[in-house]
């Protein structure tokens, strides 16, 4: 492995086992049935392992949206055209995308990270990381060398590890990208084994033909670059994304500084696939926001062994699931202290048999 990489992924310690089950315990002392709130438990237990105490409550937020241009949208594979990354663009600095209006809502604040968008920005608040004017056609050949995917990585992880230092307690990953659930379809197959008809979904919304068309493009940009499933970067380069690559290091940064992450959608997944696939430990730190109404989403959870809170049928990535799934994680955290316990409130606990 690298040792730019191994220099960040050897502190990725075990979540604290003794505040999980301090949790537990506290969970079970609560004033309902053990076990009914269900997922919403897991995810406390799970949190509080992360954080290494109890009862974390997380005041500073963070959404991370990591922008990058894909040159395979030469082929056809969207619905929209390449120029709506950098329209958007504009659109999220102004605070005028979904993720910015949900954003608002949780309390969260969105950092805007240009890594790879064809064109330049000047707004203030940009934060400009930009390793390459965009990927190649992956159909054609690599969607970049493996410098340039490592240096997205440390990009990602540099931007974890200020965003922590600025006091951030939970990040949620974020991305804009046409063409990126092409990427992220090929990055699934490549590192599971999965045939592109199992991985490749509408993104944007595109009809059947050019639903065909864009398995077509996935299974020629495997055939084309061989991507090894051994080795994460040489996948990511092959067939990933700039900003997949940065999420990745985005993951594995919050990861080595024990700070909860939070997925959104398909191509957030895919990001965090290849994290798994650098260092599995990496996904006790991870959340599963939701499950996409993308093809393959659910699959890749599977994979990465995490059950998603919600399933709304979203399909817009951005962020947007992923910060919705911060009202959940702040209602546990509230039901965690300010709920009454069995004794406090002197009601019975359950029949001894
Ligand atoms: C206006 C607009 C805003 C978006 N915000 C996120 N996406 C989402 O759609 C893109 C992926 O879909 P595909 O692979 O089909 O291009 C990504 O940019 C993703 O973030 C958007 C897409 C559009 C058109
Ligand atoms: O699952 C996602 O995040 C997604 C799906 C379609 C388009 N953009 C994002």
């Amino acid at each position: 492995m690298i040792k730019e990489i191994e220099a960040v992924t050897g502190p990725i310690a075990q979540p604290d086992e003794k505040a999980a089950l301090q949790a537990v315990q506290r969970l079970n002392s609560l004033t309902k049935p053990p076990g009914s709130l269900g997922q919403l438990e897991a995810l406390a237990v799970r949190l509080a392992g992360i954080s290494g105490t109890e009862q974390p409550v997380y005041a500073k937020r963070t959404v991370v949206v990591m922008a990058g241009d894909h040159g395979v949208c030469c082929e056809g594979v969207s619905a929209f055209p390449q120029e709506v990354t950098m329209q958007m663009a504009d659109n999220f600095l102004s605070g005028g995308a979904a993720v910015n209006v949900l954003a608002r809502q949780a309390g969260a604040e969105v950092k805007f990270v240009d890594i790879g968008m064809i064109g330049d920005i000047d707004h203030p608040e940009l934060i400009n990381r930009k390793v390459k004017r965009g990927t190649d056609n992956m159909a054609a050949g690599p969607a970049m060398s493996r410098e340039e995917a490592l240096s997205a990585v440390l990009a990602g992880v540099r931007v974890a590890q200020e965003a922590v230092a600025g006091g951030t307690e939970i990040l949620v990953t974020g991305e804009m990208g046409i063409g990126n659930t092409t990427a992220s379809a090929a990055i699934l197959c490549a590192l599971e084994g999965l045939s592109p008809e199992m991985a490749v979904g509408r993104g944007t919304g595109i009809d059947n033909e050019r639903l065909l068309h864009k398995i077509a493009v996935v299974q020629r940009a495997l055939d084309v670059n061989w991507p090894d499933p051994a080795d994460p970067l040489d996948v990511l380069s092959k067939v990933g994304g700039l900003e997949i690559a940065a999420l990745t290091g985005l993951i594995l940064g919050a990861a080595a500084s024990r700070t909860p992450v939070v997925l959104d959608g398909f191509i957030s997944g895919a990001a965090a696939l290849v994290a798994k696939a650098v260092a599995p430990e990496s996904t006790a730190f991870m959340i599963a926001s939701h499950v996409s109404g993308e093809q393959g989403h659910r699959l890749l959870l599977k994979r990465l062994g995490l059950e998603p809170l919600l399933d709304l049928g979203l399909r817009l990535g951005e962020g947007t699931g992923g910060v919705l799934c911060l009202h959940l994680i702040d209602s546990i955290s509230r039901v965690m202290s300010e709920m009454a316990t069995f004794e406090s409130a002197g009601v019975s606990g359950a029949d001894k048999l």
